[in-house]
């Protein structure tokens, strides 16, 4: 038509000309007529200008008569500018093209863009798909993979969109055609580059077509059975439910319901959405990826300008087939569809990310699936393609947000007591329903016993345990796990391949751990990864996540493990300050151990991992390893609200290796420095708690000889701890007293309190420092960094003599009094009436019988068990005893007599004066000690002990005065504190 109005844009006139030979190559060479984009072009109009060169100027052609308001609109749109009537910018003029497109398609608007590619064409098209054409002006059908089999699956020979690095130049070519010529002087550049990638986008384009057939299990449109409805497809049989999503098609069809119209924000504002929304519209066969994108805009006010789908919505599962991770689920859904046994509420409930949305979506296309197979949905018959497109009305997706209103669910309710439209069910999908309200929930379980057969409610809830019980117990609860990383990894895999996506298999691995059982975070992941447009390989992942690499942790937990404090200290904030966050580190340390702890070194685990392993895999590393794996717990909670993260997990990696490998239970974190040789000689300074507990934990780790390395370390250490304390006293006279008259016995740690045994050698002193405990508690808690009880100890014969008989190996290794024991009812022996408390044992062994005797299987000689209980109990009576300042006895084990370790044995009671009374109660018999007991008075002070011939059993007297020594008693023999010799008091009478 000659007085057809034409919108013209100035364009240089290189581009113009390109843009000719373009246009000229998507004519399909056969019939020489426009194939996928002809009707587009056709209305474009060519032709020259004097002045500035050639124009490209649009045709109305589908306007009969003059201007109108929308021509007016277009021409504006499209960038022309009658007052300026000059250049138009590029980029503006395909914005406002798309806008215009957009807004058109949107408002139901047929008579323009719309309009200019008739369905018919593209169906031409469908036709060719597996004659990959250049001249169809697709030339990345290959490369666009997924998308172009996906469209062309169903029926929609949509343009194509490049992922990966491909993207841009795809979008210049395929997607966007007139942009594509715009910028094809651009593209002409690198026509020999496309040249040679022809052949292998043949070869892939049949794969795309291949992609096609693989894809026939899911439920993929095809146009051919596509019921084209337009814009006027109906009333929606929900009416103005008005519950439904936001209804961007509004072009009459009415229909609410739709396939992927969740109303939440990241549905309905992501790209698949979009592709529902084209599938919706009723202009299925026009919808460019060009004109998704407006619409995308469209939806989000042309604000985010979206270029792709995300992967996750790409990928988003259509058949219980394509569920990953989820069998069970998927076989128990499908074969209830089988067997017809359909119950009216359904709970989908688990973690996010696991496919519970989307296999709502599968059940409810399956549930109307008109196939006789066994595989559905069909995604062929006339129900799926009504579902897939969005057209259903009988399957609807409910807000839960807009339904918690009265009237709303009343509606609902309403709607689902009608019949359904043209499906067997009527399907309503009511995601996170655990917002729905409690009066929402009475609506609807009132009229749960009238519903209809008919009717089927699938609930998704991340929290099932939010959900009023009333309503969970009326309907069947499908969970969803966690997906297994193996899983995952796979699927990332497969997502890589058809997307193009260079990676290294372990990258995928490691974002398969990290993304905790969640396949869209995993997804999401790979995204953000992909979009560096590098090869996504393990460094990238750690980088981009923010975590450690396997070599730079197991460097630190190393480092946290030695004594090595200061490079501890320097590693932990070099890694927190570079990247790292503080929570991710103990979360990874936490793994590392468990890992190593359960003895499972993962599969293609690093050299540098599983030497580590191997290197921890003694019984003293586990037992390390478990208090460090309790020490992060700790800390990770204490974390959570602390607002220096940093500090505090430092402090906790300098704990690990304050580790009690000399521990026997990982109950218990007793352990014990005794030192074994008389004080004198230099000591040695230590400036840290850590640097002191090196030397335990290099005892623990040592193969040869343990028993000797610890004691060797102890000494050492108890040295430093004594001369670090002494030095910082605050008076000098102090200092002097301590460092001559006193010594460090033995520092046992027990659940974060540090309790020390001091010795004197003469009762003088023994009062002098009693005087002044208050100050060396606060000089040893200083230098331990940690709350201490201090007992002060007479060591009686101040005759180096008596001192080193004390000393004597076999003796001094066990000589940290307050370890107890709490035997089995097995150990125990016969009497099971036996009744226990809390006990303490001689930890005095004999070396041979040490490990027989420890009862933990460890060689270690000063390793025994206890329980906690008997722990703390120890720690009262600790306590008791350094709040009065005694002497503490030493113990025998079961079996041994004083003499035996080379003790003395006073027969003779006159010697030190004391006296046993005998087959006397005591006043404060606790209750707890079934056998009568034997009092014996020493001196003449008062003192409780048991005197059980079979057991060995302490009395703590709670309220016991100062004056009473605690006693103890082993095989008979009784220990005085008074004169520092053992008794024989077996069954209260001596032996
Ligand atoms: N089991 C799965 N199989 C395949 N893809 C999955 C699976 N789970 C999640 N995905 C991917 O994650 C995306 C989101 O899944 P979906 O919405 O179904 O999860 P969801 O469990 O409903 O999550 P939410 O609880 O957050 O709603 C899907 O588009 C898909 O790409
Ligand atoms: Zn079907």
């Amino acid at each position: 038509m000659m007085d057809e109005r034409r919108h013209s844009v100035d364009i240089p006139l290189s581009k113009t000309l390109v843009a000719l030979r373009r246009v000229r190559s998507l004519r399909d060479p056969s019939t020489n007529s426009m194939s996928k984009l002809s009707a587009f072009f056709d209305n474009w109009n060519w032709e020259t200008n004097s002045t500035n060169g050639i124009t490209l100027g649009f045709v109305n052609s589908f306007k009969e008569g003059g201007i109108d308001e929308n021509d007016a609109m277009r021409s504006k749109d499209l960038g022309y500018d009658e007052q300026k009537g000059g250049h138009v910018d590029d980029s503006k003029m395909n914005y406002n093209l798309s806008k215009r497109r957009s807004s058109m398609l949107v408002s139901g608007d047929n008579s323009g863009w719309a309009g200019l590619i008739p369905v018919k064409t593209i169906q031409a098209e469908e036709d060719n798909l597996s004659q990959p054409n250049q001249d169809m002006g697709c030339e990345n059908k290959s490369v666009c993979g997924r998308y172009c089999s996906d469209y062309r699956g169903k029926g929609l020979d949509l343009n194509c969109t490049t992922p990966s690095s491909d993207r841009l130049e795809g979008a210049g070519s395929c997607n966007e055609p007139v942009e594509g010529s715009l910028q094809t002087e651009r593209l002409d550049h690198t026509a020999s580059k496309r040249k040679s990638r022809y052949k292998k986008q043949i070869r892939s384009s049949r794969v795309a077509a291949g992609d096609v057939m693989s894809r026939i299990s899911s439920p993929c449109l095809s146009i051919s059975d596509a019921p084209l409805e337009g814009s006027s497809c109906g009333t929606s049989q929900y009416g103005n439910t008005d519950v439904d999503v936001v209804n961007l098609n509004q072009s009459g069809c009415g229909i609410s319901c739709c396939w992927s119209r969740t109303p939440r924000f990241r549905e309905s504002y992501l790209p698949s959405d979009v592709e529902d929304q084209h599938l919706l519209s009723g202009e299925v066969g026009v919808m460019h990826m060009s004109e998704q994108r407006s619409i995308w805009k469209h939806m989000d006010n042309e604000v985010t300008p979206y270029f792709d789908m995300s992967l996750s919505h790409k990928f988003r599962p259509k058949s219980f087939s394509e569920l990953v991770g989820q069998n069970v689920v998927a076989m128990s859904l499908l074969n209830a569809i089988l067997n017809g046994r359909i119950t009216p509420f359904y709970f989908f409930h688990g973690p996010r990310g696991t496919g519970k949305t989307s296999a709502s979506r599968i059940f409810a296309a399956a549930l109307n699936c008109l196939s006789h197979k066994e595989n559905r949905p069909c995604g062929l018959c006339q129900d799926c393609i009504s579902f897939f497109s969005g057209r259903s009305k009988d399957v609807k997706e409910v807000d839960s947000v807009g339904v918690n209103r009265a009237e709303r669910v009343r509606h609902l309710v309403k709607n689902a007591m009608a019949h359904s439209v043209s499906s067997r069910f009527k399907v309503f999908i009511i995601d996170e329903c655990h917002l729905l309200k409690g009066e929402t929930w009475a609506t609807l379980l009132k009229n749960f016993e009238e519903l209809p057969r008919h009717v089927v409610f699938i609930m998704i809830t991340p929290d099932l345990d939010k959900v009023p019980r009333s309503a969970v117990s009326r309907s069947q609860r499908y969970h969803f796990p966690k997906i297994k990383e193996a899983d995952t990894s796979n699927r990332l895999r497969k997502i890589c391949t058809e997307e193009r996506i260079d990676h290294d298999q372990v990258a995928l691995d490691f974002i398969a751990t990290k993304s905790n059982g969640s396949l869209r975070d995993a997804e999401m992941m790979l995204e953000q990864l992909s979009l560096l447009g590098k090869r996504i390989t393990l460094p990238l992942v750690y980088e981009l996540i923010g975590v450690v690499s396997d070599e730079e942790l197991l460097d630190l937990l190393d480092l946290a493990l030695s004594s090595d404090t200061s490079n501890t200290v320097r590693r932990a904030r070099e890694l927190m300050r570079s990247r790292i966050d503080p929570m991710q580190l103990i979360s990874q340390l936490a793994n590392l151990i468990m890992d190593t702890l359960a003895g499972q070194c993962p599969d293609g685990a690093s050299g540098i991992k599983r030497k580590f392993y191997e290197r921890h895999a003694s019984e003293g590393d586990m037992r390390q390893l478990s208090h460090a794996l309790r020490i992060l717990s700790e800390t990770e909670k204490q974390l959570r609200t602390s607002k220096n993260q940093t500090t505090w997990l430092t402090v906790a990696l300098l704990q690990l290796n304050s580790v009690g490998s000399s521990t026997s239970d990982a109950n218990d974190s007793r352990f014990c420095l005794r030192a074994t040789t008389p004080r004198g000689g230099d000591f040695l300074s230590t400036s840290s708690t850590a640097e002191s507990l090196k030397h335990l934990v290099s005892c623990a780790c040592g193969d040869n000889d343990p028993c000797k390395l610890g004691v060797e370390n102890g000494e050492r250490t108890l040295e430093s701890i004594w001369s670090g304390a002494i030095e910082l006293c605050g008076s000098n006279s102090l200092k002097n007293f301590l460092r001559k008259k006193g010594s460090l016995a033995s520092v046992c740690f027990s659940q974060g309190v540090a309790v020390v045994d001091l010795e004197f050698y003469h009762s003088d002193y023994v009062s002098k420092a009693e005087k002044s405990q208050e100050s060396i508690a606060n000089a040893l808690q200083s230098m331990l960094g940690c709350n201490v009880e201090i007992r002060i100890n007479l060591v009686r014969g101040s005759s180096m003599t008596k001192y080193a008989k004390l000393k004597k190996p076999s003796f001094s290794l066990f000589s940290c009094s307050r370890r107890m024991r709490h035997d089995s009812p097995t150990e125990r022996g016969s009497d099971p009436s036996e009744n226990y408390v809390a006990s303490e044992k001689p930890l005095i062994r004999e070396k041979s019988s040490e490990s027989r005797s420890s009862g933990c299987g460890s060689p270690r000689p000063h390793i025994c068990c206890h329980t906690k209980e008997a722990a703390r109990t120890a720690r009262n009576s600790d306590a008791n005893a350094a709040n009065v300042g005694m002497a503490v006895p030493h113990r025998l084990i079961p079996g041994s007599t004083p003499k035996q370790h080379g003790l003395k044995v006073d027969s003779s009671r006159e010697k030190c004066g004391c006296q046993a009374i005998s087959a006397q109660e005591p006043e404060e018999q606790p209750s707890s000690f079934s056998r009568p007991m034997k009092i014996h008075k020493l001196h003449s002070e008062t003192s409780l002990i048991t005197c059980s011939a079979q057991n060995n059993l302490e009395l703590s007297i709670p309220g016991r005065r100062s004056s009473e020594k605690l006693l103890s008693c082993s095989e008979g023999y009784t220990f005085c504190c008074s004169c520092n010799y053992y008794h024989s008091c077996a069954g209260g009478e001596d032996r």
